[in-house]
């Protein structure tokens, strides 16, 4: 049996990415997977190496637990600094996973490791994304979406142009996805509702999102581009895209 094709969804901040990846998991129980991410901080109190939970954290999202009601004092305290953090760009990844981390009440654990084996790793190229966050590195490594293949999930990668470039360096052969927003100013007024910027951290977004809204249409380096303008729709076309690999996971489990 084949293993599933991971699949690469890319695009702005604020294009929608997430929103269709939470109603992917949410209709197609048991088909979709998320890769264990590593990283060389310290374990928190009950977190596990390398218990990755699939797909409860995208349905346990932030926004529909009461923060109050599940948190300790100390996350809370930790999640206010994270958020208060001056990020720069190449940090901004490794803040979110620490940040989504903690707003999953760990539900999400890493694979801990020091940081002389992560970097050996990331220098032989094992990784297909890291970066560092408060002195620690943060990383997903090509083992560990072959480990959510060998499940028979697929692999989602949200990742941003430059893990693109990194993956297709590798033998994961994914179905690579770019969703869009229609325009430049609709991303702006999405991200402003979203409510989860700073005004600084608003701009970097917008800024990174003209990059990659030209570089999306470069021949070559997605196998579709999604326009996230009506949702339904655009949800509609992810699925037609999937429909083939989703079925091919179910009937193996059959
Ligand atoms: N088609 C749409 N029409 C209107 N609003 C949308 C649409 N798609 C997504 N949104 C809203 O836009 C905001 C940004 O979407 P989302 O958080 O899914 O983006 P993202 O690509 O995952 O961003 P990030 O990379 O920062 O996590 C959300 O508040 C979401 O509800």
């Amino acid at each position: 049996m084949s293993r599933p094709r991971p699949v690469v969804l890319s695009g702005p901040s604020g294009a929608g990415k997430s929103t269709l990846m939470k109603r992917l998991m949410k209709d197609h129980e048991d088909v979709f997977g998320f890769s264990v991410s590593h990283t060389t901080r310290n374990p928190r109190p009950g977190e596990e190496n390398g218990k990755g939970l699939n797909t409860l954290p995208m349905l346990l999202g932030a926004t529909l637990l009461p923060v109050a009601d599940v948190f300790s004092s100390e996350d809370l305290e930790k999640s206010a600094s994270l958020s208060n953090a001056n990020k720069s760009e190449t940090t901004d990844k490794a803040f979110k996973a620490e940040l989504d981390s903690l707003l999953m009440l760990h539900l999400t654990d890493y694979h801990f490791t020091t940081k002389d084996a992560m970097q050996e790793g990331i220098d032989n190229g094992d990784y297909i994304e890291s970066a560092e966050f408060s002195g620690n590195l943060y990383g997903t490594s090509k083992a560990a979406i072959e480990d959510v293949q060998a499940k028979n999930l697929i692999c989602i990668l949200d990742v941003d142009i430059q893990g693109v470039k990194r993956i297709k360096e590798t033998d994961l052969n994914p179905i690579y996805i770019s969703i869009q927003p229609p325009s430049i100013e609709i991303l702006e007024k999405r991200l402003r509702d979203r409510q989860t910027e700073t005004e600084e951290s608003l701009q970097k977004r917008l800024e990174a999102a003209r990059i990659d809204m030209e570089l999306s249409n470069e021949p070559g380096v997605f196998d579709v581009v999604i326009i996230n303008d009506d949702l339904e729709r655009a949800y509609e076309e992810l699925k037609v895209i999937l429909n083939d690999d989703i079925q091919k996971v179910q009937e193996a489990k059959s």
